[in-house]
């Protein structure tokens, strides 16, 4: 019987990483959890294993291309190899109108959102070039990746780079049977949207959770997104299914933003 597959997936310790994580578990695919948060990714790396799981986890940053190959060599010693990587990890940053952008907030949302990317696609894909079986990298866009959110700027602006690097990566990965896509999700009910709808609040004079429900009245199909529902699309990312599928960042909002 051929040897199980290999999933990488960042910011994998708690929200949409780690349904991923799990939904590819399910899927056949031996796990390689990884978060800056060390003490929630040992946790969740603890409920894998209780569930059976093969699983191994490594602390990272991936802001630092040192930890995105820490993390990568994790995964080679453990499991022997890096099939599926999926640049997950990222930051919502500040909420507020474009004239009162902060730079350091820039710098963190472009550090972690883009760098972090960019620097995960390089380690996987030299791997994966090392491998020569060809692979999949995913990475995390956004609804606002596809068409800019007032008061999300950097936000905004550090989507709409993932999708440029998908599109780059894709071209250049394409001859090492790497394919390179992106899902873009709409408003999903994660600490992140937690995150958002405080700072929303602030600005807005909006009351708990009013944000969140003004967001989510939008859909089209009538309610917020779970994880699950993007699991559902990086399953198909991540299986053979996608193989004639390169280079895209495909929305899963359940209709509100449409290309
Ligand atoms: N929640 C939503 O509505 C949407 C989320 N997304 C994107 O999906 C991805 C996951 O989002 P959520 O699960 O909602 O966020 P979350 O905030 O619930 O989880 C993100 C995880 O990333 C980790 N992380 C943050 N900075 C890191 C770093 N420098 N290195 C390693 N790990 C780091 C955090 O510790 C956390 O565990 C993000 O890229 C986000 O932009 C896209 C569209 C909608
Ligand atoms: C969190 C997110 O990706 C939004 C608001 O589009």
């Amino acid at each position: 019987m051929a040897n199980k597959k290999v999933a990488v997936i960042t910011g994998s310790a708690q929200g949409i990483g780690k349904e991923l994580a799990s939904r590819l578990a399910s899927d056949g695919f031996r796990i390689v959890l990884s978060d800056v948060n060390e003490s929630l990714l040992q946790e969740t790396a603890n409920e894998f294993e209780n569930k059976g799981i093969e699983v191994t986890y490594f602390v990272g940053d991936v802001t630092k291309p040192e930890d995105q190959q820490g993390l990568v060599q994790q995964a080679v010693d453990t499991f022997g190899s890096v099939d599926v990587f999926i640049n997950n990890a990222g930051v919502e940053g500040q909420v507020g109108p474009i004239t009162d952008v902060d730079p350091k907030s820039v710098d963190l949302v472009m550090d972690i959102n883009v760098k972090g990317v960019l620097y995960g696609i390089q380690a996987a894909a030299k791997q994966m070039i090392k491998q020569g079986t060809g692979g999949k990298i995913i990475n995390a866009c956004s609804i606002a990746g596809q068409e800019g959110f007032e008061m999300l700027a950097p936000y905004a602006a550090s989507k709409f780079a993932v999708k440029g690097l998908t599109q780059t990566a894709a071209k250049e990965l394409a001859r090492h049977k790497i394919n390179v896509n992106a899902y873009c999700p709409g408003i999903v009910g994660t600490g992140m949207w937690e995150r958002l709808d405080e700072k929303f609040r602030e600005h807005l004079g909006t009351k708990k959770g009013e944000a969140f429900e003004k967001f989510s009245e939008g859909i089209a199909l009538g309610r917020s997104q779970t994880p699950e529902d993007v699991a559902n699309l990086v399953s198909f990312l991540a299986s053979e299914d996608s193989n004639y599928i390169t280079g895209q960042s495909i929305l899963t909002d359940g209709g509100m933003v449409y290309r």
